[in-house]
């Protein structure tokens, strides 16, 4: 007890936390110890972000992907989920009835689909276009989540609009990494984030919880993830999908993601940490917002034939997983949503200096 507060009240001077005692918040299991560890958190996010909350509008754009990571429901030869790929005017729709709801951001993601990959340029122009036109139509940022691109298609995409390249890393124990993302090459996705920020654009880098890592594994990636400068910083608890080599794979205690958004938020005060619906729907969503997020993450519109990721279709229909769903449960812990200008002036403050001048959203 008397550890964790000490640990605590360096956090909260901003003191540097040891390795040992970074371990010993992750894996922290005593309710009332819990709960100081994220009173903590909440401490820190109000000193950097008041109430303020971000709200982050999810467009999947295409569920057909190439590749075969062992977790994912739409690996390819997963026969289970149901693929589409929305057109254009499709996806522009959507993306302005996200803005037109509240969103601040459009977060356009697909698998690593072949069509839009292809070195035939056409579907490269395709995505370009589709960032060009979403940004031009809802005058929010944009963040691109296509996997791995070249350096090339990373430059493109960042002149039609793209502001953040979202790729996660899973975990940065290389073996295990070599065991979920299967013929991928962890310098490669590591390095497409690390060309992103050369570039100016905000990078997010992401683990998963709950696939055969250890809190040993955690505590390595968030050194890297300072490594690396990401300005958003995610974790998402493993859920098991039908079809796929890990679906017997037990479902994780979800306390790990909990404790490792609290600590996340005492070593990086002042980044961006979602609490994503795509693990537990709205019903998880005020454990990780009182555990020191501070983004919402994975909002859809019902009824736009459009699927989340790990939870391919909770809370979507019901249209729980909307603005005006989410609203009344940030009320509950006390925050409201930020408002437009707030996110942009962060943005503009992140990218710091050496992009002086360039507007974020005109
Ligand atoms: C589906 S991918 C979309 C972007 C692109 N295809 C890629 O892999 O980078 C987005 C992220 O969802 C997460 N994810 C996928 N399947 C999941 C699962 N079953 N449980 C939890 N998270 C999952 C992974 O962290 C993955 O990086
Ligand atoms: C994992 C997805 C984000 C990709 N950039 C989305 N389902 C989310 O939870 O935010
Ligand atoms: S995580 Fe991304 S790259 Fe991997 S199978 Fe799923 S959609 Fe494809």
């Amino acid at each position: 007890m008397k550890e964790t507060s000490a640990i605590l009240d360096k956090a909260l001077q901003d003191m540097p936390l040891k390795q040992q005692e970074i371990l010993h918040l992750l894996q922290l299991t005593d309710s009332e110890q819990r709960e100081r560890l994220f009173a903590a958190a909440r401490i820190q996010r109000q000193r950097q972000f008041a109430n303020k909350v971000f709200l982050y509008g999810f467009v999947y754009f295409s569920t057909y992907c190439r590749n075969e990571c062992t977790f994912c429901f739409y690996r390819k030869s997963n026969g289970e989920p149901v693929r589409y790929r929305k057109s254009t005017q499709e996806i522009v729709k959507i993306a302005c009835a996200l803005a037109e709801a509240g969103v601040h951001l459009i977060d356009l993601t697909m698998g690593e689909d072949p069509q839009f990959l292809a070195n035939n340029g056409l579907g490269n122009e395709q995505l370009i276009e589709i960032v060009r036109l979403v940004k031009q139509q809802t005058g929010l940022p944009v963040m691109i989540s296509p996997g791995v691109v070249s350096n090339d298609m990373l430059v493109k995409l960042k002149q039609a609009g793209a502001n953040w390249y979202a790729c996660y890393q899973e975990t940065h124990n290389r073996q295990l990494f070599n065991s979920l993302r299967l013929n991928q090459c962890y310098d490669k996705r590591w390095n497409s984030k690390a060309f992103a920020k050369t570039i100016g654009m905000l990078v997010e880098e992401g683990l998963l919880v709950g696939v055969g890592d250890c809190a040993q594994d955690t505590a390595h990636s968030l050194v890297k993830m300072r490594e690396l400068g990401a300005a958003q910083i995610r974790t998402m608890s493993f859920v098991p999908q039908r079809g796929t080599p890990l679906y017997n794979t037990a479902i994780p205690d979800n306390c790990r993601e909990i404790n490792i958004i609290a600590v996340m938020r005492l070593l990086f005060p002042n980044k961006l940490i979602p609490a994503s619906l795509d693990v537990e729907g709205v019903g998880g969503l005020k454990e990780r917002l009182d555990a020191g997020a501070n983004v919402v993450t994975s909002i859809i519109p019902p009824q736009s034939g459009l699927m989340g990721v790990s939870q391919s279709t909770l809370d979507i229909s019901e249209g729980y997983r909307t603005v005006a769903g989410v609203t009344p449960i940030l009320a509950e812990s006390g925050l409201v949503a930020a408002t437009l200008a707030e996110y942009v002036d962060w943005m503009e403050n992140q990218l710091g200096g050496h992009v002086k001048g360039e507007a974020v959203c005109r």
